[in-house]
Formats: C-alpha cells, structure tokens, sequence
C-alpha cells in the first residue's frame, strides 16, 4: 500500500516507520509511506503556511495554496490513484469496517492539519472524505493519521504473521476481545482461569467467545445490536443471562 503524509512535522512519522508491526511493514515493502511538508511549496521569506482567520477568532488557519500544492505532489507520489483524506474532528469516527475499507484503496492520501484547522476551499475541493479517530480535539492531525495507518497495516495480507492474525483481532468479528494470561500460572494469589491450562482446544474456544460476548454486553452491549449473532453465540448470550447477578 502507498501512502503519502502531508505535514508540517513529518518527523512524527517516524512513529510508525521505525517500530513494530508498521515498521516491518515498511521494511519489508507492504507499505510505502511518504512525508510531504507544506512548507516545501512556499515562496516567502518566513515559508508561511498559515495566516489569521477572517471574521477574526483565536488562532491561525492553514493557508489553501501550501496544501493544494503539497496534495498535487503526494497524489503523484501514489501513483494518481488516490483518496485524500483530511484527519479532523469533523470527520466521521473510524471503526473496524472504515479500516478494512480503507486497506482496499491503492493509494492513501492524508492530510493532517494544525492550528485551528485548514482553509475550507481545500476541503471543499481536494478532499474526499474527512476521518475522526473519536471526538476529541488533538494539536494536530499528525497522531489520527498515524493510528489510522497503523490499524490499515494490519489489515494487508503478509504484514501480520500467522501467530497474529488481524482475523483473530478484537472488532474483527465485531466483539471485544477475550481475557489473555501467560506464565506464570499464579500470580500475586490470582490463578489462571482452569480451562486454559489443559488442552481441550474447542473447550477453550468456547469459553473465549463467551468471554468475548460478556465483555461486549457488559462494556459495549450497543455493539451487539449492529451484529448477527450466531446459533452458539445466542446460547453462550443466554447463558450469560442466566448467570448474570439479578
Ligand atoms: N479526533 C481527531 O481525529 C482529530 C484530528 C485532528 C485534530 N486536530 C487537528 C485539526 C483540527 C481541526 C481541523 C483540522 O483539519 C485538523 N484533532 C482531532
């Protein structure tokens, strides 16, 4: 996947570049992630790339010329094909389904802004589609890209190995996750639940997924609403009913 950043500080970027999953991913060529600053397409002395807003108000906006240009320059980087997005508390809130959505497009374009946001035209005209991580406000877009990056990495076929499936994922099948242990088997007087330590494998699947569905019911039980549930997932439902504390 290629993807090109566009910001004043893509020092950032370096988050992702250099560590972990999303750095392999770049080493290894599944990503090609880009940096374009603004500021390489001005033409004044102090390379202005933002100006006071008009109807006056605190803050600066991003001037539309520095950007317009800077989009121009990373659209071509990802080879003309290309969403731009703009990272904004404006946008609609990604979730699970966006990211897949996402890993489908041949080239991502994403602008992340500073100030108080960016000269409307450039919205109006160059920009796609606009993205929230969650609603709150951020000094600037450069973190939003690089979780929405990073959740998009995961999704392409090679980057995670076979012990980390994105399949096996929380949200991927629209639950939160089930509780995970590791050595030692007790810990401060608190014991590994017993079914994990044997080895009836379908035993423990089942007893993760109903882990899964308590967990959702209890801490997100909207996110059940949106989802088929499954002749098995209904039962463990119903049997979680049964044992909830009246
Ligand atoms: N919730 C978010 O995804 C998010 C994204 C960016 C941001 N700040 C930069 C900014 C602020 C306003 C307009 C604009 O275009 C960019 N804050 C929060």
């Amino acid at each position: 996947m290629r993807v090109a950043a566009i910001s004043i500080f893509p020092e950032m970027f370096r988050a992702i570049t250099d560590y972990g999953v999303s750095g392999r991913a770049v080493s290894e060529g599944h990503l090609v992630l880009d940096c374009i600053n603004p500021r390489t397409f001005t033409h004044d002395r102090h390379r202005t790339v933002d100006d006071r807003p008009y109807g006056g108000g605190p803050g600066m906006v991003m001037k539309a010329e520095p950007l317009e240009a800077a989009i121009d320059e990373a659209v071509e980087r990802v080879g003309g094909e290309a969403k731009v997005i703009c990272l904004s508390p404006q946008g609609r809130v990604l979730d699970q389904a966006m990211v897949e959505s996402l890993a489908e497009e041949p080239g991502l374009v994403l602008l992340s802004g500073r100030y108080e946001g960016i000269d409307e035209r450039v919205l109006e005209s160059w920009v796609d589609e606009e993205i929230s991580i969650g609603d709150y406000v951020l000094s600037g877009g450069e973190l939003a890209a690089m979780v929405l990056v990073d959740a998009v990495v995961r999704q392409i076929p090679g980057v995670l190995g076979h012990s980390q499936s994105a399949v096996e994922d929380s949200f991927a099948d629209g639950l939160l996750d089930c509780p995970h242990y590791t050595r030692p088997e007790a810990h401060r007087g608190s014991r590994v639940p017993e079914v994990l330590l044997g080895g009836d494998h379908e035993r423990i699947r089942r007893w993760r997924l109903k882990q899964s569905l308590q967990r959702t019911l209890i801490r997100r039980p909207e996110l059940l609403q949106e989802r088929e549930l499954t002749a098995e997932e209904q039962r463990l439902l119903a049997e979680i009913e049964n044992e909830r504390p009246d």
